[in-house]
């Protein structure tokens, strides 16, 4: 049987960023991958939706021009084709990066097939052609991710597609129905309704994308809703008919021609047999994992990126492969396993205007202790030359600190405001020290400044003026 230092399984961003820690210090090891190469936020992720997105804003900005006295754009129409062909185009530039590190490695070490555990050290690869091959491996990563939930009555019907198929299609559908209003969900529909699609959502929970802040929920429902119609608190059943399905929520029901099914992703660590390993599993399935080493406890296994069930993004996919590889070196070197502190938590969806959180979302705080600073776009300068006016944004400090603790919104450039609350938030500063910092104008930024002058206000017993200094 092979026996090798390290075997990693799965090829997306957490294996692959495993894996160029790996390669630096020993060269006995082998990457595992089953199916395609590319990962999944170059091939059917982050990458394509963006593209799409990007198409659908440009084409929605042309209805703000005409008041801007630029003419003509009545005419502009959606070539659903040339959308397709420029979304899969742009993807298949982003695969041939992302794949370029795995192409480099020798074939002994580059396995193409599924990877589950015999026991906690052994594992067995079954290739495409049925073949199979026992490997030793003194650490383990797994960084299998995660794939889209279809229910198996979904499965059969005709019509029926996920992110992972979404992407293929030659052109754009006609009609479609969404169901499951999370990220995916939502930046596809919201994408699909401003390129001409007729699309409706369908959410069996009382929100979007997530959001727990009732009043940042109930704007994004107004503003969402002007692109398309959205059903919430209510699952949907689907029925084949000819050339389309019937979807039916509650007592109404309407024919579409393809459903977009996003009701959210599933670990793949099912496929890996982690019972072998001997390993206690929840009722979901799921390891008990050291969110600071992604160690399982006891064992020489790590787990990272979305198969840990936790955060599906990429950056923190990237970091739990780092923080994984570090740790396994460590054991390599019968070194102590080292512990690695989470950044902020940091989430997004690109609609438009964004939707996202930072730190603790409003569902997690408890209202006694927390102040909240709210700022809605209508009065800014920079906004309203933009046309793009629309939006909320509520701050959480806590009481006690005065410093930031998390923040919910929909607003107009939102994914750059999450961002710069999010690093402010991790240098845990008093709002006053937030205040002191230069804000330009005019601009979007000026909204925050507004919302966090509405914390100071409630936190300090002194005019705002004097809290700052200025
Ligand atoms: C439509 C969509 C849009 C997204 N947009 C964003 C975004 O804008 N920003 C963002 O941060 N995140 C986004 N994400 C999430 C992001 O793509 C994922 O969090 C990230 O790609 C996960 O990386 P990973 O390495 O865990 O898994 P993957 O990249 O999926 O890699 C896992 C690999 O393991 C393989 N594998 C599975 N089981 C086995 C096995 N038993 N043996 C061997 N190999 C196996 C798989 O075939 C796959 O190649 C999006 C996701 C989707 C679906
Ligand atoms: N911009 C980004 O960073 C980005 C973009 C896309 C995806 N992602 C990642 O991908 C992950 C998966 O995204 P997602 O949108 O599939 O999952 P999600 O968990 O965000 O949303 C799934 C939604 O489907 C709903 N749902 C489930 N079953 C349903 C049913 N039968 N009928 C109606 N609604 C139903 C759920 O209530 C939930 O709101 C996300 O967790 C996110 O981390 C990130």
């Amino acid at each position: 049987m092979r026996q090798v230092d390290v075997a990693i399984i799965g090829a997306g961003s957490a294996g692959l960023t495993a894996l160029g820690l790996i390669k630096k210090v020993t060269n006995n090891y082998v990457l595992i991958n089953e199916g395609w190469y590319g990962t999944t936020c170059a091939k059917v992720g982050c990458m394509p939706s963006k593209v799409l997105i990007q198409i659908a804003d440009d084409f929605d900005r042309l209805k703000k021009l005409p008041v801007e006295g630029i003419e003509g754009v009545a005419q502009a129409h959606v070539n659903g084709e040339t959308v397709m062909k420029r979304v899969q185009s742009m993807r298949d530039g982003f695969v041939e990066k992302t794949i370029a590190p795995w192409q480099t490695l020798p074939a002994d070490k580059n396995l193409n097939g599924r990877a589950a555990f015999i026991d906690a050290n052994t594992l067995e690869v079954t290739y495409s052609d049925g073949q199979t091959e026992q490997i030793q491996a003194k650490q383990i990563i797994l960084a299998p991710g995660s794939r889209p939930v279809l229910p198996a009555a979904w499965q059969a019907i005709q019509g029926v597609v996920t992110s992972d198929t979404f992407f293929e299609q030659a052109s754009l559908p006609k009609k479609v129905a969404v169901i499951g209003l999370g990220v995916i969900g939502l930046e596809l529909g919201q994408a699909m309704a401003r390129l001409g699609v007729e699309v409706v959502g369908i959410e069996m929970a009382d929100t979007l994308a997530g959001i727990s802040d009732p009043e940042v929920r109930n704007k994004a429902l107004e503003l969402l809703g002007h692109d398309f119609p959205l059903y919430l608190g209510q699952a949907a059943q689907l029925e084949p008919i000819e050339n389309g399905v019937k979807v039916s929520v509650g007592e109404q029901s309407i024919e579409v021609d393809q459903v977009l099914a996003a009701l959210g992703r599933r670990p793949n660590l099912d496929t890996v047999n982690l019972a072998n390993a001997g390993i206690t599993l929840d009722e979901q399935g799921m390891p008990e994992i050291d969110s600071s080493t992604m160690r399982i406890q006891g064992t020489s296994i790590y787990v990272a990126g979305d198969a840990t069930g936790q955060k599906a993004i990429l950056h923190e996919a990237a970091d739990e492969g780092r923080i994984a590889a570090y740790n396994v070196i460590q054991a390599l070197q019968q070194g102590e396993a080292k512990h690695y502190q989470a950044r902020t938590e940091l989430g997004m969806a690109f609609t438009h205007p964004n939707i996202g959180f930072f730190g603790k979302r409003f569902v997690e705080l408890d209202p006694e202790h927390i102040a909240i600073g709210s700022y809605n776009f209508n009065m800014l300068g920079r906004p309203r030359v933009m046309q793009e006016t629309e939006g909320l944004i509520r701050l959480y400090a806590d009481k006690k600190t005065k410093q930031l603790v998390g923040g919910e919104m929909i607003a107009p450039r939102g994914e750059h405001l999450l961002h710069q609350l999010a690093w402010v938030h991790q240098l845990n500063v008093e709002i006053a020290e937030i205040l002191r910092l230069p804000f330009y104008h005019p601009n979007i930024e000026e909204g925050v400044r507004m919302a966090l002058r509405e914390l100071a206000k409630q936190l300090y017993d002194k005019p705002v003026e004097e809290v700052i200094g200025a």
